[in-house]
């Protein structure tokens, strides 16, 4: 406790002294921008926080579970609608996770906050739900490699898995997201088609995710890339159905993010500082930094319910636990570091 206590009594970000930076948000902005590019932008964009999961899955040194549900209790206040807070898979594959149930019981649960855990199998659903759960997320893939490195299964027998979950989900309340990896690119198989993304975005689809989350998994995709496979996968699932989850390797997430307004989604997977990366993708850096995504959305006046401010200091609070400079370009340059 005291090493988090180290941490918590300060915001280091109102200690730097932020830089006056741009938060209004007007929506005649969205429109203005939505007409010269001939497409319209969402009035309003749910961000799913992905950092406490998907960002501190690929440490080398284990994050206490104080310091993760601290982190998560900072990020629900910030005003994030989502918060992917950890994962029900095996701890030989990811140490990092292994402290899933205490996280799970041991964060402040704000009404109306989603808290989605990973499952990959009905092993980590039924302990998922044990723990609390209420919603979780089935993870595939568009690469054969990719599904066999990450969960040990081919793409076909990954989804004959998550059937299970799913049915099991349905049968006790439990809501189920999507997420479907490699939709621009795979570390083991490079090019991935449209048409594998679309055709695995529809399976998990029809078998009852509400959402699925296409990630571009080690951040190669450019905004062509997106355009291609956003129209092949809005062919198979709603529009509203689907969300975007970019890792910012190549630096092109915020670019793919936009392209992906454009086409009509209004779902953007993030990560607090741009934290991250998959350990079975090699190559792979952090996601796109929810602060970056949250000054792009609110210099566009999209609505995001998210307070910037507090969320530089849920950034600021996990770097310094890290000893890591942020990736958020916003977060360097309000805090000048
Ligand atoms: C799927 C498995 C479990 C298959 O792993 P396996 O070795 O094939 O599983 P198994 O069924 O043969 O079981 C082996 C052992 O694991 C146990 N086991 C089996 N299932 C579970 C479970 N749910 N929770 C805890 N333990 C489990 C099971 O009980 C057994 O224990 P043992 O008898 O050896 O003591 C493994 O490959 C795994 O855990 N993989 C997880 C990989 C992972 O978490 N990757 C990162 C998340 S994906 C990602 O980051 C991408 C994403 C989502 O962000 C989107 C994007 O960016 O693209």
């Amino acid at each position: 406790m005291a090493t988090l206590m180290r941490f918590v009594n300060h915001s280091f970000c109102s200690r730097m002294g932020h830089r006056s930076i741009a938060l209004s948000c007007n929506s005649s902005v969205a429109r203005a921008f939505g007409a010269a590019a001939g497409k319209p932008l969402p009035a309003k964009v749910k961000i799913v926080e992905v950092g406490p999961r998907d960002g501190l899955q690929n440490e080398q040194t284990i994050v206490p579970a104080e310091v993760k549900i601290r982190l998560i209790d900072m990020l629900s206040e910030a005003g994030l609608p989502v918060i992917e807070a950890t994962s029900f898979v095996s701890p030989k594959w990811v140490p990092q996770m292994a402290d899933q149930v205490e996280v799970m019981q041991g964060i402040h649960k704000k009404p109306g906050v989603n808290y989605p855990v990973l499952t990959p199998n009905l092993k980590g659903f039924q302990a998922a739900v044990k723990a609390g759960a209420q919603e979780v997320a089935i993870f595939g893939a568009a690469s054969e490699l990719f599904s066999k490195k990450n969960i040990n299964c081919s793409v076909e027998e990954s989804l004959q898995r998550f059937e299970e979950v799913t049915k099991a989900a349905k049968a006790q309340g439990v809501l189920v997201r999507g997420y479907v990896s490699c939709v621009l690119g795979c570390p083991y198989e490079g090019k991935v088609s449209p048409e594998k993304v679309a055709h695995v975005a529809k399976r998990l689809y029809a078998m009852g995710c509400y959402e699925i989350s296409l990630g571009d998994t080690t951040g190669v995709g450019t905004p062509g890339g997106m355009s291609e496979m956003l129209e092949a996968v809005k062919q198979e699932v709603p529009v509203d159905a689907l969300a975007v989850h970019c890792h910012d390797t190549y630096g092109q997430a915020l670019a793919n993010i936009l392209v992906a307004l454009q086409m009509g989604i209004s779902v953007v997977d993030s990560s607090i500082a741009g934290l991250g990366g998959c350990p079975y993708a090699k190559g792979a850096s952090g996601n796109v930094a929810t602060e970056d995504v949250v000054y792009m959305l609110h210099g566009l006046g999209i609505q995001t319910g998210v307070d910037l401010h507090k969320l530089m200091d849920a950034g600021a609070f996990i770097c310094q636990f890290l000893n890591r400079r942020t990736s958020s370009k916003v977060s360097q340059a309000a805090c000048k570091l």
